[in-house]
C-alpha cells in the first residue's frame, strides 16, 4: 500500500496520531513529514504509533522505574541529589515557575539521567559550567539490579528516534534532513521520570500534578501510563486531554523549535491534572527530553529570521537558556 498523508494520519485532531511505520522509504517519508508540519503549525504535540521502539523494552522501562519508586523513601533518598540534575528528588520542583507563574509545588517525584551523565569526568568537565545540569555524573539506584542498564538501552533507542524525528521535521520545513544534526551532535538530553503519588490529602489550592509550561529543549518523546488521564494541552483558551494510545508516545515541540523556527511552529503550554477525590492511583510518566548541544546558539535559523517567538529569549546559548529554567523551576 502507497503512504500519503492520510493514511499516515491513523486519527486526526489537535493531536494526530502519525503512525511511522513507512519512515525508512522516501514516499513514507515525504507523507509522515507533511502530517508532522501540520500538527507543529498548530498543536505542536501529536502521538505516535510504528515508531519501531520494541514494546518489550518500554515495558521494562517502565517496570524497574516504577518499583524504584514505590520503595521506601529512605532508600530513595540514598540517591537524592541537588534540584535538575540527575538522580532522585522527592519534589520534582514547579514547572509553572519556568514561565514566573506563582502557584504551590507539583505534585510530583522525579528521578533523572542525562545521556552526558555517562561520560568521563574529563569529557563532561567540558560541557558547560557547574550549574549545567547536564555535566553532571548519573546517580543510579542499587536496585531494581537492572535498572542502569534498563535506562542505558532506553535512552539510547529513544535518542535515536528523537534524531530521526528532527531529520523527518527538517523535511517538513522544506530543508536538508541533516539540517537540525549539527545542533545536536554531542546533545546533553536527558530522561526525567514524573512519578506522580497517590493522592491521600486534597492538593492545596492551585496545585496540579505538573503546573502549566512549555518544555524548552528541541521535542519531547513522553511515554504515558495508558489508562491513567491527566495530560491536557491548551487549545486556545481549553483545556484539551490527551489520550494514552498503549504503546505509542507523545510528541511535542520545546521553545526552541519555536523559536528557530521564527515561530512558524509552536511550543504549547500543557499540564497534568489531579485525579478526582477518592483516586487513589499513582501515575507514572517518561519523557525524553531531546535538548541541543549546550553551545548551540539559539538565533531564529535562516529561512526563518524573522521571528515573532523572540521576544521570548533573552537568553544566547542552549546551556544559559536550559539552565535558567531549571534554575526557575526549583526556586
Ligand atoms: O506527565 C505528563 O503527562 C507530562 C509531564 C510533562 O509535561 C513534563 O514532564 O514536562
Ligand atoms: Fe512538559
Amino acid at each position: 500500500m502507497g503512504s500519503d498523508e492520510s493514511t499516515v494520519t491513523v486519527a486526526d485532531g489537535f493531536v494526530p496520531v502519525i503512525d511511522l511505520s513507512s519512515r525508512d522509504t522516501a514516499r513514507g517519508r515525504a507523507a509522515i513529514a507533511k502530517a508532522i508540519g501540520n500538527a507543529c503549525s498548530s498543536s505542536g504535540f501529536f502521538i505516535i504509533v510504528g515508531h519501531g521502539v520494541p514494546r518489550e523494552l518500554i515495558d521494562r522501562m517502565f517496570d524497574r522505574t516504577n518499583s524504584f519508586f514505590k520503595l521506601p523513601e529512605e532508600e530513595k533518598d540514598l540517591i537524592a541529589n541537588r534540584p535538575g540534575v540527575s538522580g532522585y528528588r522527592r519534589a520534582g520542583g514547579t514547572l509553572a515557575r519556568s514561565l514566573d507563574l506563582q502557584t504551590p509545588p507539583d505534585l510530583c517525584e522525579t528521578f533523572a539521567a542525562h545521556v552526558t551523565g555517562e561520560l568521563s569526568d574529563q569529557e563532561r568537565g567540558q560541557l558547560g559550567d557547574e550549574w549545567a545540569s547536564w555535566t553532571h555524573k548519573n546517580i543510579w539506584p542499587e536496585n531494581p539490579p537492572d535498572f542502569r542498564s534498563t535506562w542505558q538501552e532506553y535512552m539510547r533507542v529513544v535518542g535515536d528516534l528523537c534524531a530521526d524525528l528532527m531529520r523527518l521535521m527538517a523535511l517538513a520545513l522544506e530543508l536538508d534532513e541533516d539540517f537540525f544534526e549539527d545542533k545536536h551532535d554531542h546533545h546533553g538530553s536527558s530522561v526525567a521520570v514524573n512519578y506522580y503519588p497517590p493522592q491521600i490529602e486534597p492538593p492545596l489550592p492551585g496545585q496540579l500534578r505538573r503546573g502549566p509550561h512549555t518544555d524548552f529543549g528541541s521535542v519531547t518523546v513522553l511515554h504515558m501510563e495508558d489508562d491513567r488521564k491527566g495530560l491536557q494541552v491548551l487549545q486556545g483558551t481549553e483545556w484539551r486531554d490527551v489520550s494514552a494510545i498503549p504503546g505509542s508516545f507523545v510528541v511535542n515541540l520545546g521553545d526552541l523549535m519555536a523559536l528557530w523556527t521564527g515561530g512558524r511552529w509552536v511550543s504549547t503550554m500543557h499540564r497534568v491534572v489531579n485525579p478526582e477525590r477518592g483516586d487513589t492511583t499513582s501515575r507514572l510518566t517518561m519523557p525524553y527530553f531531546y535538548l541541543p548541544n549546550y553551545d548551540a546558539s539559539i538565533e531564529p535559523m535562516q529561512p526563518f529570521s524573522e521571528s515573532s517567538a523572540v521576544d521570548r529569549f533573552d537568553t544566547v546559548t542552549v546551556s544559559e537558556w536550559v539552565s535558567r529554567k531549571v534554575q526557575k523551576i526549583f526556586s
